[in-house]
């Protein structure tokens, strides 16, 4: 699929892994995230735009690259994307953040939204929206429709783990978004859990189970 990017690199498959093994315990699994959202977040603004500004080097003057003042938002879905909010903002310490309060109903696996407060001006800035998960794709798809709703143009999706279902959810809803991964799994087990995953990222994030 033309807009899904696997992100392969050593260091991301590296920690990966260490998230998904169930004897990594609370602590080390939100160091963890936050780190994959930083090595994600890099690959992530590759496409920002650049300007040329004149500076002084110590030496002499010259034209120098600086990032040319795109507006970025960054848009977690609660709770378990408030886990790679600060990893992108070590990067992008400019962004402003919008919250958008999902919980994926256990019966029906339908989003139900709790709260929403989004950057007044969320119609000009470049959106990029995260959870570390992607399962059926029906929160993802909810918060992206969400945010087009307010005006939002120019929106990407930043998940640790998608489903194939997932990633093709999200690919018919919104062809217009990229999605950026680190791992497309195998498959959804019969409660809509990714197959073979980590888990449930926001219980294993704030130690609710
Ligand atoms: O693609 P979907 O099938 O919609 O599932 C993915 C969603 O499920 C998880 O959130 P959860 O509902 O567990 O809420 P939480 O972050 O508060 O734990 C995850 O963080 C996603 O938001
Ligand atoms: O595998 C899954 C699916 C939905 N939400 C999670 O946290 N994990
Ligand atoms: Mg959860």
């Amino acid at each position: 699929m033309k807009n899904v990017f696997v992100m392969d690199h050593p260091l991301i498959q590296h920690k990966l892994t260490l998230i998904r093994d169930k004897n990594t315990g609370s602590k080390e699994f939100r160091e963890v995230v936050k780190e994959l959202a930083m090595l994600m977040g890099y690959e992530v603004t590759r496409n920002l735009p650049l300007q040329e500004i004149e500076i002084e080097t110590p030496v002499s003057k010259t034209k120098a690259k600086v990032i040319a003042g795109r507006k970025l938002g960054i848009v977690p879905i609660l709770r378990a994307g408030l886990g790679m909010v600060d990893g992108l903002l070590s990067l992008i310490p400019a962004a402003k953040v919008g919250h958008i309060g999902l919980y994926r109903d256990p019966e029906t696996l339908e989003p139900v939204e709790y709260y929403c407060k989004l950057p007044v001006d969320v119609h000009e800035r470049d959106l990029i929206v995260i959870d570390p998960m992607l399962a059926t794709g029906g929160s993802a798809n909810a918060a992206i429709q969400f945010i087009k709703d307010r005006g939002a143009q120019s929106v990407k999706l930043m998940c640790l783990i998608a489903s194939p279902e997932g990633v093709k959810a999200v690919c018919e809803a919104h062809p217009d978004v990229e999605i950026y991964v680190a791992a497309v799994d195998e498959k959804l087990n019969e409660h809509a859990y990714i197959v073979p995953g980590l888990g449930d990222a926001g219980d294993r994030l704030f130690g609710t189970k």
